[in-house]
């Protein structure tokens, strides 16, 4: 007829086929470079880590709260030199407006603190879990996102806040298995390089940058360290000084040098005689060559890292007095660390620590006869009234099918609808580990 002929020959077509030249090119089904996909059995080994997040910090007692993983670049924007800095995923938006795919969750959570000013009463005990984005030019095929895990307490200035954290990080790491000889933390004080930068009359807004370049002083030769802070500002008798205390091994050797009257020793010791009430000296050390590479830290810094020295450190915080003035909001005392969720899954799979994260369903259902559909779904609901999981069978399939799908799904039992078994107001239960097979009634399922 005209119509097929129309069509292609095709009669009852909707429409023409599309010309050849607009053939349907297909699409890179991969995730964007440096990012990752989350199937189930990847989904299910990141909500057991996310969950032995959330439970150690409702253990605790912290709230959990959540920003949006888009901000405005004014908020990164630090000019102290930092790595996090030069990698800000940042772009201007269809409204011509700086945004930033947040690095980092700390200055989101000050943001949210000053936003809700004298609203919330102190201390605040705030954690979230939150992906952080970095973009970096040369792809080395790093990673361009990762989940942090943060836990904060804003309103206390005692030392008493930082040993509480470090505490919940060893709840954390014993919760999954990884001791004090897997593990070690890393615990020094900005303060000690704030009294020598003082002594030396260095002024107050160099120490931001002093501890970035000083942060990296395992990466990069030591002249170079010296040459930048020499640009930075830095007398040749302050930097002696600044790479002297960072080779000091211990407190008595730090009070000797410091001498006791300083606050950095004062909250060191106070820190380490903390752990012991806590139960944590075996896992942790002071290493005055400890800065981390953040800005705004201004006390007591730790790091965790591996003791077999494989891996990139675990995590790491410290204290940050002045972040909320930095953003035009009155200081409150605070400190909080960051927990990313890759290296912990390197140092599980090298302890051999990884858990089982298997699917688990208690029941799959499927009616015998199309007909019974209806009634599978019945048997399903209730089931799932109970609290039951469920798998419902959709489709008409043959039992073989349905077995290989009980085995691949991991179900613990099979309910058969069939209709001599529905006439008698029963079903079939087949229980697949042990074959164990019987009728129940529907209201005796359970
Ligand atoms: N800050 C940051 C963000 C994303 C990754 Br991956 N690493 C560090």
């Amino acid at each position: 007829t005209s119509e097929s002929a129309r069509n292609g020959g095709r009669s009852g077509a909707l429409s023409p086929p599309p010309p050849v030249s607009e053939e349907i090119q297909r699409i890179d089904v991969n995730p964007p470079k440096g990012t990752r996909d989350f199937p189930p059995e990847e989904m299910r080994l990141r909500n057991w880590l996310f969950n032995n997040f959330r439970e150690v910090s409702r253990l605790f007692g912290f709230e959990e709260v959540d920003y949006p993983v888009l901000e405005t670049e004014a908020l990164f924007i630090r000019k102290a030199g930092e790595e996090i800095r030069d990698q800000l995923y940042c772009f201007e938006d269809r409204g011509n407006r700086r945004v930033a795919l947040r690095p980092e969750l700390t200055p989101s959570l000050a943001r949210l603190v000053i936003q809700k000013g004298k609203s919330v009463s102190l201390p605040l005990k705030w954690f979230a879990v939150g992906q952080c984005w970095r973009y970096e030019r040369m792809t080395r095929g790093r990673r361009r996102e990762h989940y942090q895990w943060n836990m904060d307490i804003i309103g206390v200035p005692e030392v008493t806040a930082e040993a509480e954290l470090i505490s919940s990080i060893v709840t954390f790491f014993k919760r999954l298995g990884i001791t004090a000889s897997d593990v070690g933390f890393r615990v020094s004080s900005r303060k000690v390089l704030q009294e020598v930068l003082r002594c030396n009359s260095i002024p107050e807004n160099l120490f931001g940058k002093v501890c970035i370049i000083i942060d990296k002083i395992e990466k990069i030769p030591i002249d170079v360290i010296r040459g930048d802070l020499k640009s930075a500002g830095v007398s040749e008798e302050a930097i002696e000084q600044l790479l002297q205390v960072l080779s000091i091994k211990s407190l008595t050797e730090l009070e000797e040098i410091l001498g006791s009257a300083g606050e950095a020793i004062a909250d060191l010791k106070l820190l380490f005689s903390l752990a012991e009430k806590f139960g944590y000296s075996d896992w942790i050390q002071f290493d005055a060559s400890v800065v981390r590479g953040l800005a705004y830290y201004t006390g007591i810094v730790f790091e965790c890292f591996d003791r077999d020295g494989k891996l990139r450190a675990i995590c790491g915080g410290g204290r940050y007095d002045r972040l909320l003035s930095t953003f035009g909001g009155d200081d409150l005392p605070a400190c909080g660390f960051g927990f990313g969720d890759a290296v912990i899954v390197e140092l599980l799979k090298e302890k051999g620590l990884l858990p089982e994260v298997n699917l688990q369903v208690e029941n799959i259902v499927c009616a015998l006869d199309q007909n019974l559909q209806g009634a599978a779904a019945k048997v399903a609901t209730i089931l799932r009234g109970k609290g039951q999981t469920v798998d419902l069978v959709l489709e008409n399939k043959p039992l073989k099918w349905v077995f290989k799908r009980a085995a691949r799904i991991n179900a613990q039992r099979l309910i058969l609808v069939g209709n001599t078994e529905w006439e008698k107001g029963v079903v079939g239960v087949k229980i697949l580990s042990s074959g164990e097979q019987f009728e129940i009634k529907l209201d005796e399922l359970e």
